[in-house]
């Protein structure tokens, strides 16, 4: 099955609102309506800047999208701090981010919890990116393809084929996250294929096969080629090169198969 690439631009805690529509504005200027034939482009801004990013792709009827970095679990109630996917939902959020290794790591989410936000997503009619990804340890001991097939089985555990149908797939390798230390092509194709393969174990070959599995770590415009161009590997999650609007603009548009801007 065709999958169409997407890139999706984390800019983490990054951006006031004011700045955000400045990068919003300049990525859309360059990239005109002719590559979202080919590519999905969505940018995850902070919560306090998605109202001022909603209102001017709506009011300007830009084809990128947009979505948010974390949700609730829970639906409503006191749960101090926390935004509710019904809450992104009415913000118009295409997308959004479960399980980033900085969410995993920095504040102690385990799969269960991943699993929890990841159906509080679909149930909102919100399109998850869920991420695993190993640690360096785990990579010098040979054992990330086990342990991000793992890591998938866990953060999925007992959804419908039907529900992961609906997810998006983010490989990405922790050690190769802001540290310039991107892995090979291959590397992303062997665990990429690996999580495609548990997909079709979990759900069946067909609703696999439509999956969208991106890779994530020290993306920018000159790698994004090679990457996006293997056979699983279908976007990527960028991080650092997002906040660039030339070159997230540009490797976009390298993932869409070009030209260039
Ligand atoms: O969500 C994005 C990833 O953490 C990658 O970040 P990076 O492109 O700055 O390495």
């Amino acid at each position: 099955m065709a999958r169409k690439p997407l890139i999706a631009g984390n800019w983490k805690m990054n951006l006031n609102h004011l700045e955000a529509i400045a990068l919003v504005q300049k990525i859309a200027f360059s990239l005109p309506a002719k590559y979202f034939d080919k590519v999905d482009v969505t940018v995850i801004p902070p919560f306090t800047d998605i109202r001022s990013v909603q209102t001017l792709v709506e009011g300007d009827k830009l084809l990128l999208t947009y979505g948010a970095q974390d949700v609730s679990a829970h639906d409503s109630g006191a749960y101090t701090g926390e935004i509710s996917g019904f809450m992104l939902a009415k913000l118009g959020c295409t997308f959004v981010v479960v399980g980033h290794s900085e969410r995993r790591t920095l504040h102690c989410e385990d799969n269960d919890t991943v699993l929890a936000k990841t159906k509080a997503a679909l149930k909102n009619g919100i399109t998850p990116i869920v991420c695993i990804g190993e640690g360096l340890d785990v990579r010098e001991a040979g054992e990330h393809v086990s342990y991000n097939v793992e890591q998938l089985r866990g953060s999925l555990a007992g959804l419908s084929a039907e529900d992961i149908a609906k997810v998006v797939i983010a490989y990405e390798p922790v050690w190769a996250i802001g540290t310039g230390r991107v892995a090979s092509a291959a590397d992303a194709q062997e665990v990429c294929a690996a999580i495609r393969a548990t997909l079709g174990d979990l759900a069946s070959p067909d609703v696999a096969s439509g999956v969208r599995v991106l890779y994530g770590g020290s993306v920018n415009a000159k790698n994004v080629g090679e990457i996006v161009g293997q056979t699983d590997v279908d976007g990527a999650l960028v991080g650092g090169a997002s906040l660039k609007a030339d070159e997230f603009a540009t490797l976009s548009a390298i993932a869409a198969g070009g030209p260039l801007p």
